[in-house]
């Protein structure tokens, strides 16, 4: 299978110093992506720049600072924003597909494999899909600037060997270089630890969202699927070959050996729980420490209304959360036969298929 490469590029990589469109880099990352896809490449772009493109058009004198008037000039923009690449993209004979997405997307496994099917449809047919977040029905997005999640779930999505996350800044440094000068660059981080969580800071220009505390988030989440994490600048050409080769200007995030299965991925990082469970000392040493299911008899108080099969989220006495599972039985059953040992269980209800509330295959630990 050929190497693919997802590349995500930031508004601050985009955007002039008047926060519109910059036309010319739209060309020269067009050019970048045409000598990798030569190179031998398969790619997947994420692009921002869909505010900065159309803020003007609408009439506002600077970028929109509120969510509905950032949701307006991401309505404009966006066709604008898709339209520049493409007439950047056909002079290297590039066909290019535009694909909108949302974090609900995601959360809904049906709809994944829709948008999985789609981009190998894509992939397979050589054309060149370009991805957003659905910005106009997208709350979270505006608020949060998840586009670097975004590209991190797409690089799991499609199981990407790579994704380049590409930025104003070369790399990861140990402070925040625009206010430290004497901030040094992080060239290779093995495991994202909290101390690596720590020296990120928020965004550096007024354009980007985020900042790299988002971008080292989906460092984080793509490293559960074994994709390598470039985090770096790409302005001069050759810069994103290099990056793809491993000899770019930036931080690498080489964690594969954290990568979980997808069944687990999509728990920890996409579901959403409908409920949660308190858990006595017992149970959280032998679900944490010694990887076993979970059983009724380490349970104190069930919180929510769920069904069985659904995600719950499952916390110590203190409030921690331990992990996301799937249940094997709904909430007015838990709340039965919750503190119970397993051979009252058996008696109390007649229809018992497991023992475990939540078996260990289908649970995952949130623990630090
Ligand atoms: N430790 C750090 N190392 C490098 N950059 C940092 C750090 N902490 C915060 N930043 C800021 O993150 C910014 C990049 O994020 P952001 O502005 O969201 O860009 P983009 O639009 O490309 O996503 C940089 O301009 C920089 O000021
Ligand atoms: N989806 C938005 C991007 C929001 C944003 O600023 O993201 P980023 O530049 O990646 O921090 C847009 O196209 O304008």
């Amino acid at each position: 299978m050929q190497h693919r490469i997802v590349i995500k590029i930031g508004s601050s990589s985009l955007t002039t110093t008047e926060g519109g469109l910059n036309r010319e880099a739209v060309s020269f990352f067009a050019s970048e992506l045409a000598d990798l896809r030569k190179a031998g490449y398969q790619i997947v772009l994420v692009t921002s720049g869909a505010v900065a493109a159309g803020f003007r058009e609408i009439g506002y004198q600077e970028r929109p600072k509120l969510l509905h008037e950032k949701q307006a000039a991401a309505a404009v923009g966006q066709a604008l924003l898709m339209q520049t690449y493409r007439e950047a993209l056909v002079q290297h004979g590039i066909s290019a597909a535009q694909v909108l997405l949302t974090r609900s997307d995601f959360q809904n496994r049906k709809r994944m494999g829709n948008a999985s099917m789609a981009l190998e449809e894509l992939l397979g047919r050589g054309i060149l899909p370009i991805i957003n977040e659905n910005d106009t029905v997208s709350v979270d997005e505006l608020k949060f600037g998840d586009n670097d999640t975004l590209s991190a779930l797409v690089g799991n999505l499609i199981k990407a060997d790579q994704l380049l996350i590409l930025t104003d800044m070369d790399g990861l440094y140990t402070k925040d270089p625009r206010h430290d000068p004497h901030a040094e660059r992080i060239s290779k981080v093995t495991e994202i630890t909290e101390e690596i969580m720590g020296v990120a800071g928020g965004a550096g220009s007024s354009v980007g969202t985020g900042g790299m505390r988002s971008k080292i988030e989906a460092a984080k989440i793509a490293s559960r699927g074994g994709v390598v994490v470039f985090i770096g600048k790409a302005d001069t050409a050759g810069d994103l070959l290099a990056g793809a080769q491993g000899r770019g200007r930036g931080t690498y995030f080489d964690t594969r050996n954290a990568a979980l299965p997808r069944k687990k991925q999509w728990l920890g990082f996409l579901s959403t729980p409908l409920g949660s469970l308190t858990v006595d000392d017992g149970a959280e040493e032998a679900i944490i420490l010694h990887g076993r299911s979970l059983l009724p008899v380490g349970i104190r108080s069930v919180h929510g209304h769920f069904q069985t099969g659904d995600v719950v989220e499952v916390q110590n006495r203190s409030g921690e959360v331990l992990g996301r599972g799937i249940v094997n039985y709904d909430s007015d059953q838990v709340q039965q036969i919750m503190g119970l040992p397993s051979s009252e269980v058996m008696k109390l209800l007649n229809d018992v298929h497991r023992l475990e509330v939540i078996h260990r295959d289908e649970w995952i630990s949130l623990k630090p």
